[in-house]
């Protein structure tokens, strides 16, 4: 059996529990299940703080998880990164009030909070600051106004958490984070999870792709090829009428409309696009 690794609450939990639901996975009835055994996929699944993830793959003791990026580097463990997921992006940043700071190096001597003591303790040695870190477990923004920090160093995605304390980010991102797909350093690939990873890849691109249909003449194939290139040439059939054929590739989402404007242009008729509901490449 295959051994998973879930995000039971946070940021992470939803998108992450949709993917595997896409993917075939079995579902847990409700928030409170922590293990689900799926025997129809000979996997087991177990629901865990994404912060704790990366320590248990890289135990050894699952073989496999979805986590943040920026956890797995906090953590430190012996996990390494195997795909990105394509959601639960952030960046993680240093902010302050407006214009106290331009940059690391003015950091020097000071106090930083936050709940990546890891690696922002990382990131400070590798740019040769000597800061105070304050290892806080969450709402880490609040700590200035209470006079427990000076600047702070945490997630940010839309920003409106930092503007509704009055705060800034300052100097380079820190690191930019997404889900991602994690197993031990160096380990052999368990069973089954070449099958996880096709499944999930499978649903990253049915995400990202649709299919287009299309008529056109024979004599303009060449550039409604080269328009729809699809993964590994389109599928080019007869159709039942002279001088016509039909064409189906998969295309970009992103743009699709642009796509079917630009088939427009050079004289296709009965342009489709639908939905992938599943694929293997
Ligand atoms: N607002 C957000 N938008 C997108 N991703 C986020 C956001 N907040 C956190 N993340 C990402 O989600 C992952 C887990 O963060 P999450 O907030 O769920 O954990 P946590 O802060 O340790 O837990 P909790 O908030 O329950 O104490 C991290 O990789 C982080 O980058
Ligand atoms: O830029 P934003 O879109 O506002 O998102 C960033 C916020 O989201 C996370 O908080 P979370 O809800 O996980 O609470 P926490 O601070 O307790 O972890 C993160 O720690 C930031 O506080
Ligand atoms: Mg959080």
């Amino acid at each position: 059996m295959l051994r998973i690794a879930v995000p039971n609450k946070g940021a992470l939990s939803e998108a992450a529990q949709t993917m595997l639901k896409e993917a075939g996975y079995r579902q847990r009835r409700d928030s409170k299940e922590l293990v689900v055994v799926d025997s129809e996929n000979s996997c087991e699944l177990f629901f865990l703080r994404p912060r704790d993830i990366a320590v248990y793959v890289g135990e050894g003791t699952l073989d496999a998880g979805i986590t943040g990026r920026d956890m797995l580097f906090d953590s430190g463990a012996p996990a390494e990164e195997v795909m990105p997921l394509g959601f639960g992006r952030s960046t993680f940043r240093f902010a302050s009030t407006a214009g106290a700071y331009s940059g690391v190096s003015d950091l020097s001597g000071l106090r930083i909070a936050t709940s990546y003591a890891g690696l922002l303790g990382k990131h400070l040695a590798d740019q040769g600051v000597d800061a105070r870190v304050i290892k806080l477990d969450g709402a880490v923004e609040t700590a200035i106004r209470l006079g427990v920090a000076d600047a702070v160093a945490d997630v940010v995605e839309t920003g409106t958490t930092l503007r509704n304390v009055g705060l800034e980010v300052f100097g380079e991102p820190i690191a930019h984070s997404e889900a991602i797909l994690i197993k031990r350093a160096g380990a052999p690939e368990a069973n089954g999870f070449q099958q996880l990873i096709r499944r999930l890849q499978g649903v990253i691109v049915a995400r990202d792709f649709v299919m287009i249909d299309y008529d056109i003449r024979a004599e303009r194939i060449d550039e409604a090829i080269a328009i729809t290139p699809g993964m590994e040439g389109p599928t080019v059939s007869p159709l039942h009428r002279e001088g016509w054929v039909a064409v189906r590739a998969m295309v970009p989402r992103k743009g699709h409309q642009q796509v079917m404007d630009q088939l427009w242009e050079i004289g296709a008729k009965a342009i489709l696009v639908t939905a992938i509901f599943a694929c293997r490449l």
